[in-house]
């Protein structure tokens, strides 16, 4: 269901029509407040605590994801934050007014300026998709409508279908036009749960890109609710990481895909090949080489993540002066598929204590050793972590 729920033309600044897309255009300087500012939210179901301590802001233009695993409370945080749940435990803020407070003032959804987008496009059936995006617009003189349905339904590439009725669109290009109709009123922020998913894998992608591409249009802060750590990031400046009702880490994509804090950050964005083992003069010895452990005391049982990516292969016949030089660890190939973009290798590699462990390296493009291939193992220590065990 995509809902536009509140009109935001009473909302300062005007529309801004054919700005370039600009994603340092998040705001990050000091001076400027947060669209949305989420404070230390709690929220029980009956006994069931469902949200825990969870704090998060959302600057003029910036898309926030939500991310992490079924029922880890995503969806209560959003539904707050749209006033579909009352306020139990902290405070909300939106354009530096109070949304809610705990037992005293709730904004209804209706009237907060906020453009609502859920998994489902909810169209009304007996209007034009034109009339559909123009719905909430109600402000506006019918030729001002009219032009701002048109720039939405333009963004969103379905200017082409502006006559047409909803039955007649596909499920994608509904989803584009509840888009369009949410976008429409101009809201000071944008709340979508799970927009695309469900849209096939090929239009995903395109449909992701084109509301990319219209959010960063205009000043809305944008909150989007994704189980899916490539969606979150594809489209987001920052990324709120959920577990069991908290913020695990909080942050930019890259923060969180290359300065994890916790084992369960490195494990979301994909399997990873893993050991135990103590800390000796700053890096712990694996298989694949060792790793560093510049956190960690000396001695210490650490927990070491290494994602495929991070082993890079070289067959043993062309890696000879990487041998002579720098010794590295070798491996024999079990397995080689290709995933597409990239080729997955199964290798097998000594323990060190006379067996041998499984390995997974993900290389890029089409690389298919034969079956029994020696390679020498190289790891780039960017993609590998170790955690106290
Ligand atoms: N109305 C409700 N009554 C009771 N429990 C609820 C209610 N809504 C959600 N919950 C529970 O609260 C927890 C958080 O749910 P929420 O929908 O916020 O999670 P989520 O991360 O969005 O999950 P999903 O990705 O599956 O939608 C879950 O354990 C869920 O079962």
């Amino acid at each position: 269901m995509w809902l536009p729920i509140a009109s935001s033309l009473d909302v300062p600044g005007p529309l801004t029509m054919n700005q370039p897309f600009n994603a340092s255009r998040t705001c990050t300087a000091a001076s400027v407040s947060p669209r949305l500012d989420v404070r230390r939210l709690h929220h029980r179901y009956a006994e069931h605590v469902a949200v825990e301590e969870v704090s998060l802001e959302v600057m003029p233009g910036e898309v926030v994801c939500l991310l992490g695993p079924s029922g880890c409370g995503k969806t209560t945080v959003l539904r707050l934050v749209a006033g579909l749940e009352r306020l139990q435990h902290g405070e909300l803020y939106l354009g530096g007014e109070a949304l809610s407070t705990v037992g005293g003032r709730h904004v209804p959804p209706e009237k907060r300026s906020v453009g609502l987008a859920f998994q489902e496009a909810a169209l009304f059936p007996h209007l034009s998709v034109l009339d559909n995006v123009a719905f909430g617009l109600d402000g506006l003189p019918a030729s001002q409508r009219r032009a701002r349905a048109r720039h939405w339904l333009d963004q969103l590439g379905m200017a082409a279908r502006a006559e047409s009725y909803p039955h007649q669109l596909s499920g994608g290009q509904q989803q584009r036009v509840a888009l369009a109709r949410a976008l429409a009123p101009s809201p000071q922020l944008m709340l979508l749960d799970e927009p695309f998913s469900s849209l096939d894998a090929r239009l995903r992608e395109q449909i992701r890109d084109d509301t990319l591409h219209a959010l960063k249009q205009g000043e809305a802060g944008t909150l989007l609710v994704t189980h899916d750590p490539e969606e979150a990031m594809f489209m987001a400046d920052r990324i709120a990481l959920m577990r069991e009702g908290r913020v695990v880490q909080w942050g930019t994509p890259y923060q969180l895909y290359c300065q994890p804090q916790d084992p369960f950050v490195v494990t979301f964005f994909g399997a990873v090949n893993e050991w135990s083992g103590d800390v000796r003069n700053g890096a712990v010895a694996t298989p694949a080489g060792a790793v560093a452990a510049p956190t960690l005391a000396e001695g210490a049982r650490a927990r070491v993540m290494i994602r495929p990516e991070a082993i890079r292969v070289t067959p043993l016949a062309h890696a000879a002066s990487a041998v002579e030089t720098s010794a590295p660890r070798h491996a024999r190939v079990v397995m080689a598929k290709l995933l597409g973009r990239s080729s997955l290798l199964h290798l097998a590699a000594a323990d060190g204590g006379g067996g041998e462990v499984h390995l997974h390296a993900q290389v890029p493009g089409v690389f298919l050793p034969d079956v029994g291939t020696s390679l020498a193992l190289e790891l780039d220590a960017s993609q590998c972590f170790a955690f106290p065990a």
